[in-house]
């Protein structure tokens, strides 16, 4: 139940919908329906008119938590963001300014706006919300709502920072939907980018490798990762990262899975498990990239799952791991539970 009185009827009446489910059976249509969004901006128009819409506010989601104590972004509908709008004396233009970020498994088109020229504590209240960090919210919401608003905001950012044309100077023009931009010089078509990176964790047969850089937060350890060079497979990539950081030669690579991360800015994770030889296991780690590398039993991770993400101002443990949304922690936890069958299999 939403007990926020402003915005009676103008909250979004299924908010818990954020995030798709994947291979359902209108998953089909649902893709063709956005498709058809980014290439028709009338369509796109209408699908507003009856789209959701999640605020943020200079790039900060506004978040609301839910009867449960779990956090949901804030949904809204299109007429609510118009009374909202009008409510602090701004209408019109600004609600085209939405972002297309995906559809509900009703069918319903989601909008993203970043309403940064309001006053954003008088807009947290009236939405009965709080705007919170990206890099906090991430965390705080689950996966697929995670994901959607990461997703809103690297669209937002992106659009902030390409108002014109590298090649002319001139200024570019968003289509309806936002998913493209076109110089109004050149008409040179420019897309939101993502930069490549893979992360890898490597196993000897009986221990994995994680590494860590002097900014992350004291004792959070990670798989090792790097950014794709131009013209780079992504194997390619892999095997000169961990020559790089850790001075080892790697022996096989097998794909996991991929993740679009929004810190610092929007990279696409490639996920990779690799093994080195268990007799070439010897680290010369690059201490200008990580500040500390080292082989973790499967009993030592295990342990370092168990403990969690510390929280905020305590002392941290002395090796903690990335949180649930990581795709870090997506290798992790796949190579503690193949190395659990193996033992078991003994
Ligand atoms: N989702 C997850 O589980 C994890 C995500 N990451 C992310 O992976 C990314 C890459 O990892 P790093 O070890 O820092 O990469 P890295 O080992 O390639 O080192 C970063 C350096 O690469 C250079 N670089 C080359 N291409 C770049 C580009 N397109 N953008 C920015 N810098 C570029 C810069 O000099 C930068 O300082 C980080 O942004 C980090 O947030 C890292 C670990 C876990
Ligand atoms: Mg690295």
């Amino acid at each position: 139940m939403l007990l926020l009185n402003p915005l009676r009827g103008i909250l979004s009446a299924r908010p818990q919908v954020l995030g798709l489910t994947r291979f359902s059976s209108s998953f089909v249509s649902r893709m063709r329906f956005l498709n058809r969004l980014k290439q028709d901006d009338e369509a796109c128009a209408a699908a507003l008119q009856d789209g959701q819409l999640v605020l943020f506010h200079r790039l900060q989601p506004l978040l609301q938590r839910g009867p449960t104590g779990t956090f949901r972004p804030v949904t809204l509908t299109c007429s609510g963001v118009q009374s909202l709008l009008q409510n602090f004396g701004s209408d019109g233009p600004l609600l085209e300014d939405s972002i297309l970020i995906g559809c509900s498994e009703q069918n319903q088109a989601q909008f993203c706006l970043d309403v940064g020229h309001l006053d954003q504590a008088a807009v947290a209240e009236f939405c009965a919300g709080t705007f919170i960090d990206l890099r906090k919210s991430f965390f705080l919401l689950p996966g697929p709502a995670a994901q959607l608003v990461a997703k809103a905001q690297a669209l937002l950012r992106w659009h902030q920072t390409n108002g014109f044309c590298s090649a002319t100077g001139q200024p570019t023009h968003r289509n309806r939907a936002g998913s493209q931009r076109v110089c109004s010089s050149s008409s040179t078509i420019y897309y939101p980018k993502m930069s490549p990176v893979v992360i890898v964790l490597l196993s000897d047969g009986s221990r994995c490798l994680l590494g860590r850089q002097a900014s992350f937060p004291r004792g959070m350890y990670s798989a090792l990762a790097g950014f794709c060079d131009m013209g780079e497979t992504l194997e390619e990539t892999l095997h000169r990262e961990v020559a790089e950081e850790v001075g080892l030669e790697v022996q096989d690579v097998s794909y996991s899975s991929s993740q679009h991360w929004p810190f610092p800015h929007s990279s696409f994770m490639l996920g990779c498990h690799a093994t080195v030889s268990p007799a070439h296991t010897q680290l010369d780690v690059d201490r200008s990239e990580l500040e500390d590398a080292r082989w973790f039993t499967p009993e030592e991770i295990s342990s370092a799952l168990q403990a969690g993400v510390p929280p905020r101002g305590g002392r941290p443990p002395d090796v903690w791991l990335p949180p649930k949304h990581a795709v870090a922690h997506h290798l992790i936890t796949e190579w503690r539970d193949r190395q659990r069958h193996l033992q078991a299999s003994e």
